[in-house]
């Protein structure tokens, strides 16, 4: 039996993971990164477009801070996201970005004087202020009303991982590669750490741990077309969801990006909407602004994927050998501009459509792109129903993004969740919760039930094929639980999706090697991979409302008075086809920011009882703060500081800021 020691496990080594790890190594503890790839092949370099901080540097950025970044992401998550999660998050992020540049990520920078830009289609002259020269820029993106977002042409994720690995390194934190952990070993409401199979000999090896960490991303691959990598599967949530103990939220959150490439799903970023890039029809009309006059193109994802679907259905749709598409057209940014910042976006369309995006249009439609939903945790980080067990980045369901996540908001959210998981995994650590209490009993029992099942697939005599039900539960989630809903659709994916979770309790393997073993591979992993399925569609189904990228066709509206909740998924028992759902309210009587319309998008929602209540409760605090500084006044609104481990607590400045 491998038993190996640590303080601190961190499942996952991208962005969150390895931001996490850092944090925790820095407060003196022993740490452990487990990864299926070297970390610098984690999904996270596939980002593009950049990382959301109100530093309010750019001229179109100025009279940015804390409270309009707050604002954005709360009306874009359709106020289905945390409040208090989101002012930790604004107020962290400023941070974040700053750290990262001293770690040596290349931020694009402002140049003072006048350049032009893109704006609605038309070229416009900005001038850039003499005293911002230098500090770092930021582009626009969808559902913000500042420019924001922070980045590095069009390779933000990559620098970024790039320098946070680095950072790893450099603490001397060991990664274990393609290692992947497939259980939870716990007990009694606490997490010990897992069981961790290595991929390259089949070895399994009990990995105990104070603390243990879930950062393994989204799972976008239970999807047939996808932005998210091969790697995208989902197994961190998955092994949580099988604990019986630990809860999924809002798995039904579900992102479809707007502008994936035709056919291959890869994604180009919201940067070239936000540096000026238009969405036409098959007759090369400019359609955004017919569905949404005030934010256009930048809407936000949700709502901007909705339009193009509901374009194509109209019959304004390409028709193309792979199905029908729209255009985004970039050629009006010009030569240089595309080069310059959007140097990604060239090769993938030179490599996987043969164009050249500063002459060609490119063909596009929306894809499933990043899960809202994940390990349910609170605003520490940690697992609401099991004691040791953090979570953060997108495996987690903090919950930053309610039903829709602002473009930008995601890498922002790896470093400054794992920033704070970080100190809390620590604290953990130190306090006396943080004991070691697992008897080596506990670890063979999960070590030999794990090993049982593999060599049940091995050597078992089941029939079906692992290959083959990945693929349908695929293609069910792309055909019935995409952008448009149905109450009719949603039942039968539901019941086909049990059938197929029936069905893969019964696989058998042709190869029976158990060491690398892709085949082996799949065939757990689907297993795993049909309950997250599962959660997504049935949580789908029973939400009979519209909030954020959940749109039932049949319950087109959001309904505040039934539906401000978020699902909780658990799965108690081995044997159970459908997950067990319950729900947590949000409160708005709490909320710093009640439900209202978003600025885009519909307007008719279904109004909580308390939210009228509560605005005027928040305008009567407003007059009565009247002379106060925000800070001050936000702190009358919605306290949030207790939640601030103490390393982050300072205020963030900016310039223009009076002493
Ligand atoms: C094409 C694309 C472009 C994007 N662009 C942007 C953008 O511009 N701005 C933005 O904010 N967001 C963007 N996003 C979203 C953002 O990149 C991701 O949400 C974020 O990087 C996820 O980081 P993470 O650390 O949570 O997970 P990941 O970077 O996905 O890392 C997961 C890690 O977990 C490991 N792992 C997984 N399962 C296991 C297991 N069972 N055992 C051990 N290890 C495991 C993997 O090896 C990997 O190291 C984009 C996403 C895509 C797909």
């Amino acid at each position: 039996m491998r038993i190996i020691y640590t303080d601190v496990l961190v499942v996952g080594g991208g962005l969150a993971g390895l931001r996490a790890a850092v944090g925790a190594r820095r407060r003196g503890h022993e740490v452990i990164i487990l990864s299926l790839v070297p970390p610098k092949r984690s999904h996270s370099a596939a980002a593009q477009g950049g990382m959301q901080a109100s530093l309010g540097n750019t001229t179109k950025g100025a009279g940015d801070n804390e409270d309009v970044h707050f604002e954005d992401t709360v009306r874009g998550s359709d106020w289905g996201c945390d409040q208090e999660v989101a002012r930790l998050f604004v107020h962290a992020a400023p941070q974040a970005v700053r750290e990262l540049a001293a770690w040596g990520v290349p931020w694009n920078r402002v140049k003072a004087g006048e350049h032009e830009v893109v704006m609605d289609g038309q070229r416009v002259t900005l001038c850039e202020r003499p005293e911002a020269h230098g500090l770092i820029a930021a582009r626009d993106f969808g559902g913000t009303k500042k420019w924001r977002t922070c980045f590095v042409s069009d390779g933000t994720g990559h620098a970024m991982l790039y320098a946070v690995s680095d950072q790893a390194v450099a603490e001397s934190i060991p990664v274990h590669e393609r290692c992947e952990a497939i259980a939870l070993i716990h007990d009694a409401g606490r997490c010990h750490g897992a069981i961790v199979r290595n991929l390259v000999t089949g070895e399994l090896s009990a990995y105990i741990a104070r603390a243990t960490c879930i950062a393994t991303g989204g799972f976008g691959r239970i999807y047939r077309v996808t932005s998210n990598a091969v790697i995208n599967e989902g197994i961190g949530a998955a092994i949580v969801l099988e604990s019986g103990v630990a809860e999924l939220g809002n798995m039904e959150a579900v992102q479809f990006h707007p502008t994936t490439i035709v056919p291959a799903g890869i994604l180009v970023t919201e940067g070239c909407r936000g540096d000026g890039g238009l969405l036409r029809d098959a007759a090369g009309h400019r359609f955004m602004p017919d569905y949404e006059p005030e934010k256009k193109e930048l809407a936000s994802r949700d709502v901007v994927s909705r339009r193009m679907e509901e374009h194509i259905r109209a019959g304004h749709g390409v028709k193309g050998r792979f199905g029908e598409h729209l255009w985004l057209d970039i050629t009006l940014l010009g030569k240089a501009h595309i080069d310059g910042r959007l140097r990604e976006v060239k090769e993938i369309c030179q490599h996987f459509l043969g164009i050249d995006p500063a002459r060609d249009l490119i063909p596009v439609r929306p894809a499933q792109h990043y899960s809202m939903g994940g390990i349910r945790t609170d605003a520490g980080g940690q697992s609401t129903r099991l004691a040791g067990l953090f979570a953060c980045g997108e495996a987690a369901c903090w919950d930053l993004h309610g039903f829709n996540r602002l473009g930008g908001n995601s890498v922002a959210e790896t470093v400054v969740a794992g920033m704070i998981v970080g100190e809390t995994m620590a604290d953990f650590v130190e306090s006396s919760a943080g004991d070691l209490q697992v008897s080596t009993a506990l670890v063979r029992e999960f070590l030999e039930r794990e090993q049982a099942r593999i060599d049940t697939l091995l050597h078992g005599d089941g029939s079906e094929n692992a290959a083959a039900l990945m693929a349908r539960m695929q293609e069910i989630m792309t055909d019935k639980v995409g952008i448009f809903r149905q109450g009719d659709l949603l039942e039968s994916a539901v019941e086909e999706l049990q059938q197929l979770l029936v069905r893969s309790r019964s696989i058998g393997i042709a190869t029976r090697r158990p060491g690398a073993n892709p085949e082996l591979v799949t065939a757990y992993r689907v297993q795993k991979m049909l309950k997250l399925a599962l959660c997504v569609a049935h949580g789908a189904l029973q939400r009979t409302e519209s909030r954020g990228a959940h749109y039932r066709e049949d319950h087109p509206r959001r309904n505040d008075a039934d539906w401000l909740k978020r699902t909780l998924a658990s799965w108690p028992d081995a044997g159970q086809t459908l997950p067990t759902l319950a729900y947590e309210p949000l409160d708005v009587t709490r909320m710093e920011l009640p439900p209202g319309w978003r600025g885009y998008g519909a307007k008719d929602a279904i109004a909580h009882p308390a939210t009228e209540a509560r605005a005027a409760e928040i305008a009567a605090i407003r007059s009565a703060f009247g002379h106060a500084d925000r800070y001050t006044l936000q702190q009358a609104l919605m306290p949030f500081e207790h939640l601030v481990p103490e390393p982050f607590r300072g205020r963030n400045e900016r310039l223009g800021d009076t002493p």
